[in-house]
């Protein structure tokens, strides 16, 4: 018999694919504290959860019988998903359950924005008849803003097309061929922020997209723009928002999202024009009964041994194979890691080789690994080495594989390319004798770098004094210079130069190093 913990409240209808296998013994109790759930994690072999529930680490610690947490919906940033992988719990989400109504949701706000539906209900309540003050505006021939066209915010842009406004979009992986299909436009970020009268957020909370809308992004927006969250708090700074809607720049925000939540008790909700709902966008009775049931298949299917649909983590994988293949995992993400950090068009291809020793061995698990490293810098904890093909062709790029069995000086070499319209980028790594693992080949130039830290490449002219300037650039910074390697193509041609440096270089930095008229090129990539 194993026990099922169900700690937020899931669709009862949902849950019979639990209920109806026997050997499940079901306990619902909502609403714990984090000690209480501690306490009583111990005996369970399931958990699920929606996004209430916060699965710490100290939670997860204490879950000694658990092997499965269910997400009951998208988001998986209140789980935490490193140390469930370290415990070897494996993560399931439903990811296409509640779409619709995220989507749906969406699009109420933006529709009670432009025409201040909460304010004047609100006012009616009162027993006010104010027709002046909640003059609207229409959205027909407006241009929507979108940021992050996954699944939700792709669903949005149909349905604005349907209410004739103007799309345009920004995602990484989003190409001018599928904007085009969409019959939507496409820009950068700052592109598709200068143009919109109305903007929404549909990305996940990353590192990367942490305050991605902050004070600069206002500065950048339309006077008079309008702004949705129904995607995850902290995506946009509130204090930002805030400071923007008072000084008039923001003349309305609808926000579903919180950087904290509950979120009763702050500055911005007593502004007239910050309409909000208490994080509802999947709350429908569909969305509610289609994550439920989907997380239970994945959960009763799992307890009983069969493979999950939608993992998020890594799963385990046969004791042969992770035996030959294991020392080779940190090397094969890092080159991918790498390769995203050098990509500054929209990948469209990903060809992965294996030389030498790697000839004969089973390496699919390895260029899992290569293209989760290359994807997760925008699609976060939600891609993992199970899921990476699939999500890398849902966004368009075909992953092709090839060995060969000589390796010029190297006993073992991974490399991995990237093809995209404007050209190829590409990284070598092999694991050396002894030495660890280390990058060999950037773009075919030579280097000896060890794939960790802060890693600075600079493309530059062959010319005598560069390597000079660089370094008192550098330590005008204060940055200190860990290692240097240098190639060039021929005598006065174009080089290479990679630096390890002790700490990470902002934007502003890496654009003082750009100022030098040798510099062709500069990218910095944390590993
Ligand atoms: N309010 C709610 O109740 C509710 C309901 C469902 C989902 N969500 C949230 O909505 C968000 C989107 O969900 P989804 O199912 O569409 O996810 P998805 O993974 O299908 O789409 C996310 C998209 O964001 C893009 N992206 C990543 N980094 C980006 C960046 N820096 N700039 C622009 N785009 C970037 C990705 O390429 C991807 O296409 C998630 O945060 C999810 O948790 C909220
Ligand atoms: O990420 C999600 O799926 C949404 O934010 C829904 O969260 P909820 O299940 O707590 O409503």
């Amino acid at each position: 018999m194993f026990n099922i913990l169900i700690a937020d409240p899931l669709s009862e209808d949902g849950i019979q694919p639990l209920r109806a296998a026997d050997n499940m013994n079901i306990v619902v109790d909502t609403g714990l504290k984090p000690e209480e759930l501690m306490e009583k994690i111990g005996k369970f072999d399931a958990l699920l959860v929606r996004s209430q529930t916060k699965v710490t680490r100290e939670i997860i610690e204490q879950a000694s019988n658990l092997k499965i947490i269910a997400r009951a919906g998208v988001g998986v940033d209140n789980i935490d998903l490193e140390a469930a992988t370290e415990n070897g719990i494996i993560v399931v989400n439903a990811p296409n359950g509640n779409t619709n109504s995220a989507a749906e949701h969406t699009m109420a706000m933006i529709m009670s924005l432009s025409r201040n539906i909460p304010q004047a209900y609100l006012s009616l309540k009162e027993k006010k008849w104010d027709r002046k003050k909640y003059v609207g505006v229409e959205v027909k021939n407006k241009t929507l803003g979108i940021v992050g066209l996954g699944r939700i915010g792709a669903e949005v842009a149909y349905r604005a097309k349907g209410q004739r406004m103007n799309v345009i979009a920004y995602d990484p992986f989003l190409t001018k061929e599928k904007a085009d299909n969409m019959g939507i436009g496409y820009g950068t970020l700052d592109e598709v922020l200068e143009a919109a009268d109305f903007i929404t957020i549909h990305t996940p909370l990353l590192k990367e997209t942490k305050h991605m809308i902050d004070s600069d992004a206002f500065g950048k927006m339309k006077d008079g723009v309008q702004i949705v969250n129904c995607a995850r708090g902290g995506i946009i700074d509130e204090d930002a928002l805030y400071h923007a809607i008072v000084s008039g720049k923001v003349a309305g925000a609808a926000m579903d999202v919180f950087e904290e939540e509950p979120f009763t008790d702050h500055r911005l909700l007593e502004l007239p024009e910050v309409i909000a709902t208490p994080h509802l966008g999947a709350s429908t009775f569909e969305a509610q009964e289609t994550v439920a049931i989907d997380v239970s298949h994945d959960v009763a299917g799992f307890l009983n041994g069969e493979p999950v649909k939608n993992p998020v983590n890594l799963p385990s994988l046969p004791k042969e194979i992770l035996n030959t293949i294991e020392p080779y995992f940190n090397l094969s993400e890092k080159l991918g890691e790498f390769l995203i950090g050098r990509t500054e068009d929209v990948a469209e291809e990903i060809n992965i080789s294996y030389a030498g020793d790697l000839y004969d061995v089973e390496v699919a698990p390895l260029s899992r690994n290569a293209v989760k490293g290359f994807l997760k810098r925008h699609l976060g904890d939600h891609v993992n080495d199970v899921n990476a093909l699939y999500l890398a062709e849902r966004k368009g790029i075909s992953i092709h594989e090839n060995k060969t069995a000589s390796t010029k000086g190297f006993t073992n070499l991974i490399s991995v390319e990237v093809v995209m319209k404007s050209g190829k980028r590409s990284v070598s790594g092999t694991l050396l004798n002894g030495l660890g693992a280390r990058i060999v080949k950037v773009d075919g130039y030579n280097v000896d770098v060890t794939p960790k830290g802060h890693i600075v490449v600079i493309n530059h002219k062959d010319i005598p004094g560069v390597i000079g300037k660089m370094g008192s650039l550098l330590a005008r910074h204060e940055i200190n210079i860990a290692t240097m390697q240098v190639d060039r193509s021929d005598i006065g041609g174009n080089a290479i130069m990679m630096l390890t440096v002790d700490r990470h270089l902002d934007e502003k930095e890496l654009d003082t190093l750009k100022e030098l008229e040798e510099i062709y090129e500069v990218t910095a990539i944390d590993l």
